[in-house]
């Protein structure tokens, strides 16, 4: 292969990926000063996973700007606290978004409205009570267990046919982690949602710009990129990736290859599950091990338009509990609510895993079907029109992500994960998944990318990245040949990846 090699484009460092993390690493190099690297991404920009399409049309017949992949800012920040850096960026890109009031939601069942929102608060004070045992099980370094075993000690049990609380805990659990109680690790569940929201704040804001929620991506890559910067290598797409102590040659599908004194890989835990990109040599087994440790969920919003607002104008959420299946079309959100972009007459549905799946095998028509029942049963005093625009993505089987964002199954430790982010000699991973703090979440892709840009550049300047005040790590991360059970609390400390502290109270 060496020979094949002088023939590559040479670059100090290859960035592989250009979403918010890719971004974000590049972002940190240039700060450092190393301005020797390239971004090769698959599709024809940046953005990644923060990605946007048009949607129906307004009353001047343009269309609307809806988002397919993230779509909030989740946990702001709060006066004295640190900030959510995407909030950060938000701010200052200008982009239009609004506070998500989790109160302003109507119920529903296969009748129509029916109030069970009581079931809401109920959950809510269960919950607690989990996330306290939670967290004793992550001090204690005792063996972690399911949400759902976590719930039922916390006397949260939802009986088989009672959908009405399996409609309020899809709401409360799986709407966020594209996961149930059963596939989500209680340990980790409860430290993540702690960390962002507890350590920045309970607020989610719903971002609705029209320019696409991807302008903080675009619009911090314009501060140290030229327009059309011959650096950005799109619509490139990464099959083989070598690496070796010396340095990682990447090959693309058109035949070409950059070879990089270093490089950092940012694809999505679906992306590298699928092996639709090869390593050479083969990973090790504790690299790989880790890769399938994790799951990668898909979170399915569903669009459709309407030529009018028939449902509450000024309410944001709408619960349904559907009679025989859990998480089938639950939670509807209406972008024409004050605040949003009124007169829209856009509302969405989504759906996780099982339910996404089997939606993203359908047509759009048999789904279109499935959900115009649902909105009958709904408003059955209404006379529901065609929707004038249906549309959804199909994240399962997208090959740039193939799945939405990263969930830690059951009986996960820190030590795991830290194998699924250690660095291979000179190859870096980043990303959402790769942030033990943050995983899911836009946040997490942007400490991280940020992360193994400085890391990269002190090894290149031979000095150790200051990435935090308490922090001494640098240079190769660690990873753990042997894994145990469990990670003793000593663990949780920056050197695998976790810099604040595991304990912040709601109250
Ligand atoms: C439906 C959905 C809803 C979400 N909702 C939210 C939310 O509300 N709030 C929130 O904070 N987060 C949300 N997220 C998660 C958030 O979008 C991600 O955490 C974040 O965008 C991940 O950034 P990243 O840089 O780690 O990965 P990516 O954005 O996936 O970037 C990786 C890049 O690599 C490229 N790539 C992949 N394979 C190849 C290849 N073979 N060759 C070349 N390039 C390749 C991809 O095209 C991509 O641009 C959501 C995600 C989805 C999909």
């Amino acid at each position: 292969a060496r020979g094949h090699d002088a023939q590559c484009t040479k670059t100090t460092v290859a960035i592989l990926g250009g979403g918010m993390a890719g971004v974000a690493a590049a972002q940190a190099l240039s700060n450092s000063s190393i301005d020797d690297f390239v971004i090769i991404e698959y599709q024809d920009k940046l953005g990644g996973r923060v990605h946007h399409t048009t949607f129906g049309k307004d009353k001047n017949g343009d269309p609307y700007t809806v988002e397919l992949g993230a779509n909030w800012v989740q946990g702001l920040g709060s006066p004295g606290g640190p900030e959510n850096p995407i909030w950060t960026l938000a701010k200052k890109w200008g982009l239009n978004n609004t506070y998500s009031n989790y109160s302003s939601i109507l119920t529903y069942n296969e009748t129509g409205y029916t109030d069970f929102s009581a079931l809401l608060d109920e959950y809510e004070t269960r919950f607690e009570t989990a996330s306290d045992l939670a967290g004793t099980i992550l001090k204690e370094n005792y063996q972690d267990m399911t949400v759902r075993s976590g719930l039922s000690l916390a006397d949260w049990k939802p009986k088989r046919d009672d959908m009405t609380a399996q409609a309020v805990e899809w709401w409360e659990w799986d709407w966020e982690d594209a996961y149930s109680p059963e596939q989500s690790s209680l340990v980790f569940g409860v430290a993540g949602s702690n960390l962002t929201f507890n350590q920045f704040s309970d607020e989610n804001n719903y971002v609705w710009d029209q320019r696409g929620f991807n302008r903080i991506i675009t619009g911090e890559a314009s501060t140290f990129l030229k327009e059309n910067d011959p650096r950005v290598h799109l619509n490139s797409k990464v099959t083989k990736i070598s690496y070796s102590d010396d340095g990682v040659t990447i090959y693309k599908d058109d035949g070409s290859c950059v070879s990089a004194a270093y490089a950092v890989c940012t694809f999505s835990l679906g992306v590298l599950q699928s092996e639709t990109v090869s390593f050479t040599p083969t990973l090790p087994d504790w690299k790989k091990t880790s890769i399938e440790k994790f799951s990668m969920g898909t979170y399915t919003k569903i669009f459709l338009q309407f030529n009018e607002t028939f449902w509450p104008e000024d309410t944001q959420y709408f619960l349904y509990a559907s009679p025989t299946t859990r998480g089938s079309y639950p939670v509807w959100q209406s972008l024409s609510a004050p605040g949003f972009i009124p007169d829209s007459n856009i509302i969405f549905v989504t759906l996780v895993h099982e339910q996404a799946y089997r939606a993203e095998r359908q047509t759009d028509e048999q789904t279109k079907e499935e959900v115009m029942k649902v909105l009958r049963e709904m408003y059955p005093d209404i006379t529901i029109p065609e929707p004038t625009a249906f549309m959804y993505p199909r994240w399962s089987t997208t090959p740039w992500a193939y799945g939405s964002y990263s969930n830690w199954p059951p009986s996960t430790t820190l030590e795991m994960h830290e194998n699924f982010r250690a660095n291979l000699n000179r190859l870096w991973f980043a990303g959402e998944a790769t942030s033990a703090q943050y995983f899911g979440f836009l946040h997490g892709a942007w400490f991280e990318g940020r992360n193994a840009g400085e890391q990269i550049a002190a090894l290149l300047q031979d000095e150790c990245a200051n990435i935090t005040d308490t922090s001494e790590a640098c240079g190769n991360l660690r990873h753990y040949e042997t894994l145990y059970g469990s990670s003793p609390l000593a663990d949780y400390s920056v050197f695998d990846g976790w810099s604040v502290s595991s304990f912040y109270s709601s109250s």
